[in-house]
């Protein structure tokens, strides 16, 4: 579980985020929805920790960063938009150390990974340097690393695009495998289509605030749009005055 309470921060003293609260429970998938600049990526930031909040807390799986800086990292999961690779690495190594950095039972996790990188196709690789792939191979990668875990939190930022359809699918059913087996999911999307079909919960950023947080269900009631998708309410959303 994800708890976010009252988060403000940014990358300075003036705020991009003001009062950010919102949850994601065990065994559930949330969009994080908005405009660009709206603050998605610097909400992320402060999750994984490379921002630190001027007020409010975060909580993965019971553990916050300042109390448990270990326990709170093994809790969570990150695919970032643009990968992340070590040049000097291959892709065997990186996943040993992902085993190291997460304590993971060495058998279970390679098992894992096979099992991934032969859906993607790149189980003939594993000396290979991933730094020479396509970015949609790089992406696969972070994925591999990620899902490999047994992170109580995956956060998954613009999972979409650069993935071919394939890929796109297999990345879907992982994460449904994850929510299945208790784990929450934070999904940072612009495809509304997708984020409709596969979250339970959507929390719509606004000038780095939270607009409209919870089901399709009572986003429509919050809207006032009875028969709405995600998109007409999006839509809805960026028509609004700033508040
Ligand atoms: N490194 C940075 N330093 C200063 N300000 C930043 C930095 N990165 C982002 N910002 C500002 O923070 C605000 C929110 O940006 P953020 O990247 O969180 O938006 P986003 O919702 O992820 O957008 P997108 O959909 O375009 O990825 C914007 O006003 C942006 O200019």
């Amino acid at each position: 579980m994800l708890e976010i309470q009252q988060l403000t921060g940014g990358y300075g003293t003036v705020p991009v985020l003001k009062n950010v609260s919102f949850t994601v429970p065990d065994g559930t998938i949330t969009g994080l929805i908005g405009l660009n600049g709206a603050g998605k990526s610097t909400t992320i930031k402060h999750i994984i920790g490379l921002l630190h909040p001027l007020k409010g807390t975060i909580t993965v799986a019971g553990h916050t960063l300042q109390a448990d800086a270990q326990a709170y990292r093994q809790a969570l999961a990150y695919v970032p938009e643009t990968p992340v690779l070590y040049p000097e690495l291959t892709l065997k190594e990186h996943l040993e150390l992902t085993i190291m950095a997460y304590d993971l039972d060495e058998k279970a996790a390679w098992a894992r990974a096979h099992d991934m990188l032969r859906r993607f196709r790149l189980d003939n690789k594993l000396d290979w340097f991933p730094d020479n792939f396509s970015k949609g191979m790089k992406q696969k990668v972070m994925i591999v690393a990620a899902f490999m875990t047994d992170a109580q939190l995956f956060i998954i930022d613009e999972p979409f695009t650069g993935l071919d359809p394939l890929a796109v699918h297999d990345l879907l059913a992982l994460v449904q495998a994850k929510k299945a087996a208790g784990a929450s999911v934070l999904m940072s999307t612009h495809i509304l289509a997708t984020a409709q079909q596969y979250a339970d919960q959507f929390v719509l950023l606004k000038d780095g605030q939270v607009r409209a947080d919870g089901t399709l269900a009572q986003l429509k009631q919050e809207f006032g749009l009875a028969d709405a998708s995600l998109d007409d309410i999006y839509l809805a959303m960026t028509a609004e005055g700033s508040r």
